[in-house]
This record gives structure tokens, C-alpha cells and sequence, in this order.
């Protein structure tokens, strides 16, 4: 199988004014099709850079990067990924369907072809119905869904999602977790998820790589020991328990607490 995701000694620097900032430093990952991989670190340790690196955003100034087989801009080009963003940042003027519809369009797809997307991963999102309304019409969670859908919309394989539920409160956050399993475990798509919540990496991953700032770099990849069928009481149990014990030793260390 070939990995879908490979990172060999990656680094990227920034010169600001006040010097550079290395914001990674030597990453090595490798991600296999079909993965939910968690990212989680303190702030400022690379966690959205890694993303924005894979998505062809920003060049890394060192090291080797493949997405699919394809350097990143590529992979880009090729449509391989969804991104998922912090904010849904949905257009307020435009329906839910038609916010879906927006890279679809861009894309040059088929009136039919959309409209048939758009009711599939509605559906894949658990809102069906909501085509019609408008973005203020809806919760912060269910705006954050429409978001996913709009990245599932276009068939990528990879769907990378930047902190999607960090701005939700805690009840509608473990729904939604709940909700992203399902359809993962339904889409069998490859999953990058930067989230600043143990839990919440630990529920949701085959794979957590744990970071550390200054430079940004991994500091643990850690294999979840969890079965795929994960229903929520599961964080109860000893095993978990185990596992997100381990992230939270892996942050302490890397943490300088400033
Ligand atoms: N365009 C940029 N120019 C200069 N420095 C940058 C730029 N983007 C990110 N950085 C710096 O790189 C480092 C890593 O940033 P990044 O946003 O990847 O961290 P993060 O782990 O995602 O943090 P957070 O959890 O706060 O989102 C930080 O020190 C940040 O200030």
C-alpha cells in the first residue's frame, strides 16, 4: 500500500522582522490510506503550518513532502483534499446547497452532477433538508457540518480539518465527534486533524502525533490500541484512559508553560 501522506526531514522557517521563526524542524510522518491521524501541541508548534504544508499552502524550505505520490502543489492541483477550516466560513449570502455548490461550480461540474452531490453529502452530514437555508439560519454546528460537506463535495480522498470544532461547547463538540467517526468509517477517506483537546484526539484517531513549539517538531506518534466501532462511553474505560495519558506526557514535555 502506498502511503498516502510522506513527510522526510521537513522544515519550513519563517523570516519575520524579529528572525526566524522554525515553525517545523525535521518531520518525519508517514500516513497510510484510510488513517484518522490527530495532530496536538501547544500553540505555535506547527500543527496548522504541517496542514498548510500538505495542502500546497506553503513550501516547505526543506525535506521532502508527497501527498498521493505528487509533491503538494500537484496534489493541489489534482483536487486531493477537502479543507475543513476553524471558522465554517460559509458565504452569508449564499444558501446552505448553494455554499456546497460554490467549488463545484468553480470546478465545472454538471448542473445535474451537483445538485446530486450536494443532496449526497447533506445527507452524509445529517442535514438533509437544509438546502434552502441560509448559513445565520443554523447552529455553529451545524454551519461547521455544512462546512465538511462542502469539502466532501468533490470526492478527495483526504479530508484535512484545522481545529473544526474547537469554537463548539463540549455536548454538541461529542456529537459531532460522533458524527465524523460515522462518516469516516463510511467514506474510508484519510483524515488530518489538528484539535488542542486529549479526548477528542484520542476518540477520534488510529494515529496521534503529539508536537512540541520551538521548533515545531514531533515528539511522540502514538498508535491507537482502540477498536474502529468507538461508542462514546468507550473514553471511560482503562484503555483510553492509557492512551491519553501518554498524549498528555508527551505535552508536558515538550511544554515550556511561558
Ligand atoms: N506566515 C507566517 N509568517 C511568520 N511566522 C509564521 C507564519 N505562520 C506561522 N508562523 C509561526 O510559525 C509557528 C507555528 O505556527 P502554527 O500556526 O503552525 O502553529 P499551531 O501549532 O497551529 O498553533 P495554534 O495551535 O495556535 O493554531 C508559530 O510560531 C507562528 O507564529
Amino acid at each position: 500500500m502506498s502511503a498516502v501522506i510522506s513527510a522526510q526531514n521537513l522544515s519550513l522557517t519563517f523570516q519575520t522582522n524579529d528572525g526566524p521563526v522554525h515553525a517545523l524542524k525535521d518531520v518525519d510522518l508517514t500516513i497510510e490510506p484510510g488513517e484518522f491521524v490527530s495532530f496536538i501541541g501547544p500553540s505555535g508548534c506547527g500543527k496548522t503550518t504541517f496542514l498548510r504544508c500538505i495542502a500546497g499552502l506553503e513550501t516547505p524550505t526543506a525535506g521532502m513532502l508527497r501527498v498521493n505520490g505528487m509533491t503538494p502543489d500537484e496534489a493541489r492541483r489534482n483536487r486531493a483534499y477537502g479543507y475543513v477550516f476553524q471558522s465554517a466560513g460559509l458565504y452569508p449570502w449564499r444558501t446552505i446547497g448553494g455554499n456546497i455548490r460554490l467549488p463545484l461550480e468553480i470546478m465545472g461540474y454538471a448542473k445535474s452532477d451537483m445538485a446530486d452531490r450536494v443532496q449526497h453529502v447533506l445527507k452524509l452530514v445529517e442535514l438533509d433538508g437544509f438546502e434552502r437555508k441560509f448559513p445565520w439560519q443554523l447552529s455553529g454546528g451545524m454551519q461547521q457540518r455544512a462546512s465538511i460537506a462542502r469539502a466532501l463535495a468533490f470526492d478527495a480522498d483526504i479530508l484535512l480539518m484545522d481545529e473544526p470544532f474547537g469554537a463548539l461547547d463540549e455536548i454538541v463538540r461529542d456529537h459531532l465527534n460522533e458524527q465524523l467517526l460515522k462518516l469516516w468509517a463510511k467514506t474510508g477517506k484519510t483524515v488530518g486533524f489538528v484539535t488542542h483537546s486529549i479526548p477528542e484526539a484520542v476518540y477520534l484517531s488510529t494515529k496521534i502525533v503529539v508536537m512540541s513549539p520551538r521548533p515545531g517538531r514531533i515528539t511522540d506518534v502514538i498508535e491507537s490500541t482502540l477498536p474502529r466501532e468507538r461508542p462514546l462511553d468507550l473514553r471511560e474505560t482503562p484503555e483510553f484512559l492509557a492512551l491519553s495519558h501518554r498524549v498528555r506526557e508527551g505535552l508536558r514535555a515538550g511544554h515550556s508553560y511561558d
